[in-house]
């Protein structure tokens, strides 16, 4: 795409922006009214759904000229195929969004502004399908079912679940995948694989209970062992990639300790004379579920060294991050570091803006930042939040971790 189309993209895309509940409105309603049977593939509660449609949006905009984003729409096509996603549905939905930016951009909406949006969404929707294609054509299932064969709860929030996928499921450590459950039809969550590829192909997810959440609340309170849970395919680049012998630093916060216990257990296999430390960071004592497995995999690589922050007793879960904040100041040699880093997404932020500080390079502290698990607003308070939690595509990808 050229600079031309590109600065009038974003120059569109500001004027809509402005109105984005109404073009959010308008895209639904032009989307259902010109496709009923559309609707049945998208959850009963739309809300949710409405901010992801200015979440994509943001994140294509902010990213047609990044060289990864073709190959992250063609994982998301992948991903797409859990929806059953046609080609269909992908021309229905670009000429929704056309619409409904014709009637939202006024005098902006100029032949050259369709031109680019079309193009846009071509190149978008081109990727998605040939996405889709490759991994149907290597013989991948749209999901995978899973039968649970563990629910073990610690307290009210948290439960570790032990799945076994029918078929082999393939992934790296480190990755997360959608959840889907027969209990909320067409809602889907993401969550981190807490495991290392295993022989026998189980694996475990850590879920964390949010307020009014409705996926978290149904995999701790209804979910029982013998059901069947949907997994789309594996997503998300937090996986090793640090050179042998160079030394690195693994934060989690909260179940964030899920994927960064999977790329531990995966060390301790393949590299268990690394140098590193190991920052587990939990909202009080009794949240820190991991700790067990923190020292066991700590005896498994001798050079780790672990550091436990919890917030003081009845202070609120962010003092944790301060005290952490406090703790890596105290390290040394932080540019020679690569930092795996997981966890809600205000600790992301603020743990990158302080590494930043004490000299990581920025392009070696890894994350992926997960759908933020709060309450959802009809989309993302200032443009800050959006630009820094890009979720996945998400007006035709339920993907996310909300309530
Ligand atoms: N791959 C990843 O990055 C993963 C991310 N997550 C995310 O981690 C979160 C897990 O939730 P819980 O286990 O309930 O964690 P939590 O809410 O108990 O928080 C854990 C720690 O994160 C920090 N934190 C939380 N809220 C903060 C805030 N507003 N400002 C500064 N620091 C804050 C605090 O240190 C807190 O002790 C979810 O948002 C989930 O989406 C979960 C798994 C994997």
């Amino acid at each position: 795409m050229d600079a031309q189309s590109l600065r009038t993209l974003r120059s569109t895309f500001a004027v809509v922006e402005r109105r984005a509940e109404h073009a959010v409105a308008f895209f639904y309603s032009h989307l259902f009214w010109h496709n009923p049977a559309i609707r049945t593939l998208f959850p009963q509660d739309m809300a949710p759904q409405r901010d992801r449609l200015f979440a994509a949006l943001t994140h294509l905009v902010t990213h047609l000229d990044d060289p990864g984003l073709p190959g992250y729409l063609g994982q998301l096509g992948r991903d797409h195929r859990k929806f059953l996603a046609t080609p269909a549905l992908y021309s229905a939905v670009g000429a929704s969004l056309l619409a409904a930016f014709s009637h939202c951009a006024g005098a902006a909406w100029t032949v050259e502004a369709e031109k680019a949006w079309a193009e846009a969404y071509g190149f978008v929707a081109d990727r998605m399908t040939a996405g889709a294609d490759e991994a149907a054509a290597a013989g991948e299932p749209p999901w995978w079912d899973a039968d649970v064969l563990r629910h073990e709860r610690y307290g009210d929030d948290l439960t570790l679940l032990t799945l076994r996928p029918r078929r082999p499921y393939p992934y790296t450590a480190g990755q997360y995948v959608s959840v889907g459950t027969p209990h909320l039809p067409r809602v889907w969550r993401t969550y981190s694989l807490a495991n290392a590829p295993r022989p026998d192909g189980t694996l475990d997810l850590h879920v964390s209970r949010v307020d009014g959440g409705l996926m978290s609340t149904v995999l701790t309170e209804r979910l029982r062992v013998g059901e069947t849970l949907r997994l789309s395919a594996p997503g998300g680049a937090l996986t090793a990639r640090t050179p042998p012998g160079k030394p690195r630093t693994y934060i989690a916060g909260g179940t964030g300790w899920a994927p960064v216990r999977a790329l531990l257990e995966e060390a301790a296999e393949d590299e268990p004379r690394l140098e590193g430390r190991l920052f587990v960071v939990a909202r009080t004592k009794e949240h820190l579920y991991g700790r067990a497995d923190a020292e066991r995999l700590a005896g498994l690589i001798p050079g780790l060294h672990v550091t436990y922050i919890t917030a003081a007793p009845g202070r609120p879960r962010d003092q944790a991050t301060d005290r952490l904040v406090q703790a890596l100041r105290a390290a040394l040699h932080w540019p020679a570091h690569d930092v795996y880093l997981a966890g809600p997404p205000a600790l992301l932020t603020e743990v990158t803006e302080e590494l930043t500080a004490l000299g990581t390079d920025p392009d070696r502290v890894f994350h992926d930042r997960l759908p933020s698990a709060a309450p959802h607003a009809l989309r993302p308070a200032t443009r800050a939040e959006r630009l820094l939690a890009p979720p996945p595509l998400h007006w035709h990808n339920p993907a996310a971790r909300e309530p």
